[in-house]
């Protein structure tokens, strides 16, 4: 069991053999950790984040196993892998995340005055200064058990079970993956543990294998576990077809059926269960359409007092009651100077685009979903909103269709929340060369690498008049990992 964190826990973890290593540098969070568990932060070790900028290593956390690791339990690597934060204080990890995107937003100033593209900060500023204001990160309303959406591979567990429903450790490459059961991760909910743990049990009974590894064969793979607020459930499980036919691959989805509904499987209360035969990695509903097998079609979320409908391939924030701040922050930043439309790119169900429609004139909303973009149109009805215009297609396709022919007495603000690819430089072209847009508002939960070329793309020389940043407020989504949104004002 894991026990509330100490900071003698962080200096245990860090001479346990663990080695953190981070997109922002392996040297950045060793720094840092040491440097909280010592309370010696000081303006100083900005200038070490600073110099981890030149050694970055791009990619999500991975730990590199050091001697003396094995002494941890397969529980607590897990939950350094997934949950790196979990040995400190909220407090603590709050301040990391502000340290970091401080440290983000450095680099962005750097690259924008390299490139000439922004005058140096004016001399009474530090190089450590920002020449705009980074605000307080926002905290998450919920700690433990916030995430409402989880996805459990299957693979060989430590006792040799290849039938083992949990979070992998370890590389293919290494050869070395474990499954370990996610049931201690601070941020899982009690519902998606014992989904998991039944869909476990249910495999273990089922006459064929697991899909570990697509070409050696074998069928059921992960299984991905949706809830909302007031305790509904929708299990989605993926299932690789091989060569069975029809009528066999139906046999399989009967006894699951059966499982979740009159088996020990019914004390998860499933309200829909889908079923996906894919024989790929990640697939769409267009490309394998997602079987209902029981249930409701849909699950249903309510955002700052609006009511959202859930496909099982749309986005939603995986942290409910962190999102309604992250929105609400998006609405307060809209407000101080409102424009009359809202171009709400990457859309997702709508939630930006209807939460601020009472706001302005007109919302056009974009999405590649489709079934994510005929959620917001339902969402936008279910909400009595009548100014909303959703597109499905790519932004990049759409927007420089639109562009030429946008316009508005007030001004254009459009509010941009890609997926960790950021968003195509075709994008940003067609956002520059309307006048008319005169905000931008850039939601990122990945603000290096790809978004940290679109923030250049917005103020470098492109055609049309650039944007600068003016403010950039961080939101926690996340906590005891290492990821947070950050949210920055470009204007022109
Ligand atoms: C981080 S989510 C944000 C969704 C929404 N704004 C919200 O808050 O729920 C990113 C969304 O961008 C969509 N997306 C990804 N690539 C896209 C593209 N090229 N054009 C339009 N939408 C895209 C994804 O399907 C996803 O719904």
């Amino acid at each position: 069991m894991i026990i509330m964190p100490m900071l003698h826990d962080v200096q245990r973890v860090l001479s346990s053999g663990w080695k953190y290593v981070s997109h922002c540098g392996g040297s950045l969070w060793r720094i840092t950790i040491c440097t909280l568990a010592k309370n010696e932060v000081t303006s100083g070790h900005v200038q070490k984040l600073r110099k981890g900028l030149s050694n970055r290593k791009k990619g999500n956390i991975i730990h590199q196993k050091l001697p003396g690791n094995e002494k941890l339990s397969w529980e607590d690597r897990l939950a350094d892998a997934v949950t790196p934060l979990w040995h400190l204080s909220y407090g603590k990890q709050l301040h990391l995340k502000q340290l970091q995107q401080h440290r983000i937003l450095l680099e962005m100033s750097d690259l924008l005055v390299k490139d000439g593209i922004s005058r140096r900060p004016s001399l009474h500023l530090s190089r450590d200064d920002l020449s705009f204001p980074l605000m307080p990160i926002k905290p998450s309303p919920v700690r433990y058990g916030y995430r409402n959406k989880s996805t459990f591979s299957v693979n060989v567990g430590v006792d040799g079970n290849p039938k083992t429903v949990g979070f992998y450790l370890g590389s293919g490459k290494g050869k070395n993956i474990v499954c370990i059961s996610g049931n201690h991760l601070l941020n899982m909910p009690v519902k998606h543990k014992m989904v998991a743990k039944c869909y476990e049990e249910f495999i273990r009974l089922s006459p064929v294998d697991p899909c570990i590894l697509f070409h050696e064969g074998g069928h059921w793979r992960e299984v991905t576990v949706r809830t909302n607020s007031v305790g509904n459930t929708m299990a989605i499980v993926h299932f690789h077809p091989q060569k069975l036919t029809e009528m066999e691959i139906c046999v399989h989805k009967r006894a699951l059926v059966d499982y979740f509904t009159n088996g020990p499987g019914a004390v998860c209360a499933l309200d829909s269960l889908y079923f996906q035969e894919t024989s790929m990695t990640r697939c769409s509903n267009e490309d394998s359409p997602y079987q209902l097998l029981h249930g409701k079609s849909h699950i249903y979320e309510e955002v700052l007092g609006r009511k959202f409908r859930i496909s099982p391939d749309a986005f939603f924030q995986v942290n409910t009651e962190a999102a309604e701040v992250l929105y609400h922050t998006v609405g307060e930043l809209y407000l101080d100077r409102g424009q009359d439309t809202v171009l709400d790119v990457c859309s997702g169900t709508g939630v930006i685009g209807i939460i601020l429609s009472s706001k302005v004139k007109r919302v056009i909303a974009i999405e590649v979903v489709e079934q994510a973009v005929k959620d917001a149109k339902h969402n936008a009805s279910l909400n009595d909103v009548f100014n909303c215009e959703f597109l499905a297609g790519k932004a990049e396709v759409i927007l420089p269709q639109l562009m030429p022919s946008l316009k508005s007495e007030l001004g254009v603000t459009a509010v941009v929340n890609p997926s960790r690819a950021g968003l195509h430089y075709r994008v940003i072209r067609a956002l520059r060369s309307n006048p008319a847009v005169r905000r931008l508002i850039y939601i990122s939960c990945k603000p290096w690498g790809e978004a940290m070329r679109n923030f250049k793309e917005l103020c470098c020389s492109f055609p049309g008049e650039p944007f600068r940043p003016t403010v950039a407020v961080p939101v926690d989504m996340f906590p005891h990992t290492t990821h947070c949104e950050l949210v920055i004002v470009f204007e022109r």
